[in-house]
């Protein structure tokens, strides 16, 4: 029998309500919008609420006709802190409430209309694979998106080898032991390199069993989408396609938008959960080329006020003029700390400039700007890569752990601080990367970075994978109708 005529695919998008996956899952559905597909993205609440507030996605997002934003409440009160030791009951709550939901709504065609067909395709987060379940039963395929590194995906992968080869859980204390079994990383991986999961004496630790088994179940899925480029990640990539041929890397995400869609400059794309303060821009403008140290933890991560501190007076040591992002929800605060930080900005008001939260693209593309202290989360990790910024890595948790060594020992694109934090290091860190090794620093962040853009360039890789991926999708709609 002939398929019939190929009808408009309907793209249902499910984020994890997290700044760093919400931020490349918008970026992913631009693009297949100016495909002309029928894109419905689904927020929680809370999520929509927050974008919102801080961001113009209405009207950013009202120039694709086929695209339309859904809500799914998350089933948590709104002023839950949804980061740090909170994001467990996040994710326990969005299992309860969120699921059964998606599962009713799909079957009874919710986003579906007259002039919309019912879901053709389905790309979820790559570690929501209870998707897969749901969308079978309703023949409905289902592509991953997973928002991290190759390298730390390909190292969840590995894990249930490294069990049985005895390498985790650890048998002593020794962060530098070397580990063998994750195929293509065996000349530079440490214990410490591991993702921060890993990291139990508890075989059955639930943060750990859930990350590998979501990791596995991607086998599962039609495809996977990673955003990264095969000139950044290409031996680890080759590993992962042994287990999922299907594979499209369109990376740096945000860097193949802007090539495709020429007015997405970062002032108008802001996907941002908080609200940018673009003052510090002015600032930098100050500043001569490359005297700047960038500091941002991403989202998530927390810290103790001891922990500010060290990095406070490491800063300030370094002779460096900083910009640091500080979220009203980065200091785990007891009372009176509030106070102990205001008066440390007060102290260093030449040098030092403070915001909640900044244009991160942005101020990276600030030729003031000459290196970044991160906590290596892969989305600051591939902009920092394509603005060619050297980075210093302090790695919180997840991934973050294996990105850093890939960013010191493999890239050559910064140093590591992982697992340390006092202030004698950072000063000499800070030293190393905007003095002492700038030049080789800066070559190598040059060099990665001229190949992120022709990636995402005409004839690029990533540029061509897209292609493919947009093709596959729609190959998905003809099956659809025709079964
Ligand atoms: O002041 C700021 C700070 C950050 N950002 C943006 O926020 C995003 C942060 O993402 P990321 O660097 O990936 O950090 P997290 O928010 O911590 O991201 C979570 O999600 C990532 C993708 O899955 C993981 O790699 C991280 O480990 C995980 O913590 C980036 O796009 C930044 O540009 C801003 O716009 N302004
Ligand atoms: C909540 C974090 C645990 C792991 C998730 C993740 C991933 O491996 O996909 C990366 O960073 C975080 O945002 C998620």
């Amino acid at each position: 029998m002939e398929p019939s005529p190929v009808a408009v695919p309907h793209v249902l998008v499910l984020p994890i309500p997290l700044q760093g996956h919400i931020n490349s899952m918008l970026k992913l559905s631009e693009l297949i919008s100016l495909a002309g597909f029928h894109v419905t993205f689904l927020n929680t609440e809370h999520i929509h609420r927050l974008l919102l507030h801080f961001t113009n996605v209405t009207s950013r997002f009202a120039r694709w006709p086929g695209f339309h934003f859904a809500t799914i409440p998350d089933g948590l009160p709104f002023d839950h802190p949804r980061s740090g030791p909170g994001l467990v009951e996040l994710f326990d709550s969005l299992k309860i409430t969120s699921i059964p939901l998606l599962r009713e709504m799909l079957v009874s065609n919710r986003w579906g209309s007259d002039v919309r067909p019912p879901v053709t395709c389905i790309i979820a987060d790559g570690i929501m694979s209870f998707t897969i379940d749901v969308a079978r039963d309703l023949n409905i395929p289902t592509i991953f998106f997973r928002t991290v590194s190759a390298c730390s995906f390909w190292a969840y992968f590995c894990v249930p080898k490294l069990i049985e080869a005895g390498e985790i859980p650890f048998r002593d204390a020794d962060m530098d032991c070397p580990i063998t079994c994750v195929p293509g990383m065996e000349n530079f991986l440490r214990r410490a390199d591991l993702p921060g999961s890993c990291r139990t004496n508890n075989l059955g630790d639930r943060t750990l069993q859930f990350l590998v088994t979501e990791t596995i179940n991607t086998t599962r899925a039609s495809a996977l989408i990673l955003n990264t480029f095969e000139d950044l990640e290409g031996p680890i990539l080759c590993q992962i396609r042994s287990h999922c041929p299907r594979l499209y890397t369109i990376g740096p995400l945000h860097a193949l938008l802007k090539t495709q869609i020429s007015d997405s400059s970062p002032s108008v794309s802001s996907n941002s959960l908080w609200e940018e303060n673009k003052s510090c821009i002015r600032w930098l403008d100050s500043k001569p080329l490359r005297s700047v140290v960038y500091v941002s933890f991403g989202s998530l991560a927390t810290m103790t006020r001891d922990e500010v501190l060290e990095f406070w007076h490491g800063l300030v040591n370094s002779g460096k003029p900083f910009l640091w992002v500080i979220r009203p929800d980065l200091l785990a605060r007891k009372e009176g700390e509030d106070q102990i930080l205001t008066e440390l900005v007060e102290g260093t008001r030449e040098r030092a400039y403070i915001v909640e939260w900044a244009p991160q693209e942005e101020v990276l593309a600030h030729p003031a700007v000459g290196g970044f202290l991160t906590h290596s989360g892969w989305n600051s990790t591939l902009e920092s890569i394509y603005a060619g910024v050297p980075m210093i890595c302090w790695p919180y948790f997840a991934d973050q752990q294996i990105n850093s060594r890939f960013v010191s020992e493999v890239w050559k694109l910064g140093l590591d601080m992982k697992d340390t934090c006092d202030r004698l290091k950072v000063e000499l860190m800070v030293k190393e990367v905007m003095e002492r090794k700038r030049d080789e620093m800066i070559k190598s962040a040059e060099n990665m970075a001229k190949l992120a853009r022709m990636s995402v360039g005409e004839g690029g890789s990533s540029s061509c994978n897209l292609d493919k991926l947009i093709q596959d999708i729609r190959s998905m709609c003809v099956r659809a109708s025709s079964t």
